[in-house]
């Protein structure tokens, strides 16, 4: 069976769809930090159809790791010279492939971090673009300051440090741009943030002021970060997966991407030195992104975050299993309806109660196999960047909150690291001993997980919120999550 890679692709062809534009020809004009799932499958997708287009010959990309644990993806991508498989799974178990050519680089930032410095710096660059984790912008949950105290960014602070945050690279780009008399590149987030543009700009903006009070305020004035809203639930890679590939489509891949058929890509048009034609290719172009994005954070990643914890806890491991179960359905349901959409903004062109549905079928969606492990990761930096909103502006206009509440005291038993057959659970979180320690004590002291006051802030103040907490926690310990969620979602699908 044939390896990917460019040798052999007019042998592919037959099994696949393959790039059909001159890979030689294309230009890095986007240099993108944070080369995992979901970029391979969503923004590398979208300028893919552009280039098959003709449209796109200067807006290739550059892909980075930033971290050491980047050293496999940059192998695989060596080997298979930036060529990977991208495979869409309906939920009737069919897929369609495709080799996708749009990342024509590849530089890991600990092997060479000068190469990606000069790399951004250089005058082809025009975009900086990134999917590092909503963890990678260093944004305390309950301030909102950019957190200077991380170890590796005080590192990038010293002159003449090797540098190994996304912060230090890219400032130190930007610098020499200045110097050079270049104008900046546009820096675009693609993380699940709310006003993601808006993050990444007071983030890099924080670093750069450490740096030089000046660059600080040059980046606030003269780089533009435009806001987007992104999305398709791309699950980490499998070697079932890799199987799959092989099976189907006669191609070894040492890493293709498995995503939903949907996506969807909101974002605003700020790219004072240009960008790919997006909207030949399906993004929506938008002045305002905010209310998309707060459609999409608040259902579907909250939604996540309402069945990663009491899923994991009434037994389920994979997401569909779990979106399937009556309960969880009538949990969403009812969470969206009543707790969510009534924080939301009026989204144009959208109609939420058609969105609400498709998501809860595209979370049953069984071709996936979503894990609830990947929406449970790192519960303190999504939970709280998207469920406590919803709270937070429901006790502001007196509204209901049961649910979130439920949500929150499942994640709060979920974190004593025992499931309720006695099981271990992995809590892979950056706050996990925390976490854990404050949850292993709820039994005795019952808001001891809510008071930790870096997390929640003052929710633990409010009885409107404490109340149902308490209540679905005590029930979570006396009687588990399936006759907890019983008890508390009565209303079947309609
Ligand atoms: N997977 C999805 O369904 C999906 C959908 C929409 C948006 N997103 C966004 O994309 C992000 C990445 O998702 P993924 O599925 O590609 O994950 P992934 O684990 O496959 O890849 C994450 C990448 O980010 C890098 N990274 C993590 N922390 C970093 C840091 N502090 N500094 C620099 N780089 C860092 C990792 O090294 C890796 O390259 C999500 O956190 C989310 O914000 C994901
Ligand atoms: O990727 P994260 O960690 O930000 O969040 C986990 C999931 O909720 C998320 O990846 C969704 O699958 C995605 O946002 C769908 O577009």
């Amino acid at each position: 069976m044939p390896a990917l890679t460019t040798a052999t692709l007019p042998s592919l062809a037959g099994s696949l769809p393959v790039p059909t534009y001159d890979r030689s020809g294309v230009r890095a004009g986007i240099v993108h930090l944070g080369v995992g799932a979901f970029h391979r499958s969503h923004q590398a997708l979208y300028v893919d159809r552009l280039l098959e287009q003709g449209t796109a010959q200067e807006w290739g990309f550059c892909g980075v790791g930033v971290l050491p644990s980047d050293r496999r993806m940059a192998e695989v991508m060596a080997a298979q010279d930036c060529l990977y498989t991208l495979v869409v799974r309906h939920p009737d178990g069919s897929a369609e492939a495709r080799v996708v050519g749009s990342i024509v680089e590849y530089l890991l930032a600990p092997d060479d971090p000068e190469a990606v410095v000069e790399k951004m710096a250089s005058e082809t660059t025009r975009i900086v673009s990134l999917t590092v984790t909503e963890g990678g912008y260093n944004i305390a949950a309950t301030t909102g300051e950019f957190d200077a105290t991380d170890p590796d960014v005080v590192a990038d602070l010293r002159p003449g440090a090797a540098l190994r945050t996304s912060f230090g690279l890219v400032t130190e780009a930007l610098v020499r741009r200045r110097d050079r008399g270049l104008p900046p590149f546009t820096v675009v987030s693609c993380d699940n943030i709310q006003h993601n543009g808006d993050v990444a700009r007071g983030s890099f903006a924080a670093f750069a002021t450490l740096r030089d009070p000046s660059l600080g305020e040059w980046v606030q004035r003269e780089v533009a970060f435009p806001n987007s809203m992104v999305d398709r639930i791309t699950p980490a890679t499998t070697d079932e997966d890799r199987a799959d590939v092989a099976a189907r489509f006669g191609v070894e891949d040492g890493w293709p991407v498995v995503c939903e058929p949907f996506t969807q890509w909101v974002l605003e048009d700020r790219f004072p030195l240009g960008r790919p034609p997006l909207e030949e290719a399906g993004v929506q172009v938008v002045a305002d992104v905010d209310p998309y994005e707060r459609m999409k954070l608040r259902l579907l990643n909250a939604g996540h975050q309402a069945l990663a914890y009491l899923g994991t806890l009434a037994g389920y491991r994979l997401v569909h299993d779990a979106a399937q179960d009556p309960l969880f359905q009538r949990l969403l349901l009812g969470y969206m309806e009543e707790e969510a959409t009534p924080t939301l903004l009026p989204v144009p062109g959208i109609d939420l109660d058609a969105y609400r549905r498709q998501l809860l079928e595209r979370f049953a969606n069984p071709a996936i196999r979503d894990t609830l492990a990947r929406l449970a990761f790192d519960g303190s930096e999504r939970l709280t960047k998207w469920l406590l909103p919803v709270v937070r502006d429901n006790l502001a206009r007196d509204g209901e909150v049961r649910r979130s509440a439920a949500v929150v005291a499942g994640w709060a038993r979920y974190s004593e690291g025992v499931d309720e057959q006695g099981a271990p659970i992995e809590i892979a979180d950056r706050r996990r001993e925390r976490l854990t320690a404050n949850a292993r004590r709820q039994r005795e002291e019952p808001l001891a997980f809510l008071a930790d006051r870096e997390v929640f802030g003052d929710l633990v103040d409010d009885e409107r919120f404490t109340g149902p907490y308490l209540e679905t926690l005590a029930s979570l310990h006396e009687r588990g999550a399936r006759a907890t969620l019983e008890a508390l979602v009565g209303d079947p699908v309609r």
